[in-house]
């Protein structure tokens, strides 16, 4: 049996500081007009997808800072995204700044939704692993304060039925974790989406910095065959204000095979017919997880940070 499912995945160039949500829309919107003249029933948008990647700066004005967040999604900026998907009849999965206000408090998330072929949100995923730090770090000439701007998320990995199957969601640094997949996986997840911004300096360490795009291909590689789901990985990529970003968006199938790839590092889509059902030969046999999980071997994973032993 074959569940096909038209993917497209649009691929970001830069998005300048001084460039509107108005513009930044338009371009989106573009790329979804392309997705669905190629047969596309989904489009995977990037990581912050709206304004450019402002955790590289340290913003201390709270009106700038609240600008490049999301209070209501769709808003007024948004909302012709999602007028065009309803009318084209195309889903999507998009990445924002959230911003949400609780008992007079302003909570700010990594946030990305599904959004289904009416037009209308079906899934919603806080990221989880936000990476970099909460204080400018001396030296270097692009910050990353993820860990200042947002908050962990808070839903876990929910996975959502739409498109005739079952979807899940993370946003870029989620996707080097097998954590990540594996919970998703562990709800029958058929296929992940996800958006990412990595810079080529984002570990500091040369050596790591040069397999950036290695890295890149190998999570979400891996994560696709260990868990028997398609993967689409979506960059903003290019150099965006002096950073230098990886791009590489691809679709993995179940197998972990790469079956379609951007090889621009500008606004770029890329297309696969993804079959939902392809998962089930790897899910029945060597991934059946019921069958061979070993999870009272795995508790260390949630209990605590593991410890090395001492030293002989
Ligand atoms: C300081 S680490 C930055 C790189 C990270 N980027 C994001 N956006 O999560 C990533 O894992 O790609």
């Amino acid at each position: 049996m074959s569940r096909y499912l038209v993917t497209a995945a649009a691929q970001m160039g830069p998005i300048a500081r001084s460039e509107t949500r108005k513009d930044t829309v338009r371009r989106l919107i573009e790329m979804m007009r392309e997705a669905k003249s190629r047969g596309a029933e989904v489009v995977v948008f990037t990581e912050l997808a709206l304004t450019t990647f402002f955790p590289r700066w340290l913003i201390e004005d709270e009106a700038e800072l609240d600008s490049y967040y999301e209070a209501e999604m769709p808003g007024p900026e948004t909302q012709p995204l999602f007028d065009e998907a309803a009318r084209l009849g195309i889903g999507f999965y998009i990445g924002y700044a959230e911003l949400v206000m609780e008992g007079g408090v302003k909570r700010r998330f990594n946030t990305s939704i599904i959004v289904d072929q009416k037009g209308r949100i079906i899934g919603k995923y806080r990221k989880v692993h936000l990476p970099g730090h909460k204080e400018p770090q001396p030296g270097r000439t692009h910050q990353h304060l993820e860990k200042r701007y947002f908050e962990p998320g808070d839903m876990g990995f929910p996975v959502y039925r739409g498109f005739g199957g079952v979807m899940g969601m993370c946003i870029c640094n989620d996707r080097r974790w097998p954590e990540t997949y594996r919970v998703m996986g562990l709800q029958g997840v058929e296929m992940v989406m996800l958006g990412y911004n990595t810079p080529f300096d984002h570990t500091g360490h040369e050596a790591v910095n040069s397999l950036t795009l290695f890295h890149n291909h190998l999570s979400m590689q891996a994560g696709a065959y260990q868990n028997a789901t398609w993967v689409v990985g979506t960059a903003k990529c290019g150099t965006e204000e002096g950073s230098k970003m990886g791009g590489q968006s691809v679709i993995v199938a179940p197998s972990g095979e790469i079956v379609a790839q951007a090889f621009t590092v500008e606004d770029e889509v890329i297309t696969a017919k993804c079959d939902l059902d392809m998962g089930k030969a790897y899910r029945e046999t060597i991934f059946n997880f019921a069958l061979h999980r070993r999870p009272e071997a795995y508790k260390l994973i949630v209990e605590r940070t593991g410890a090395i032993p001492p030293a002989e």
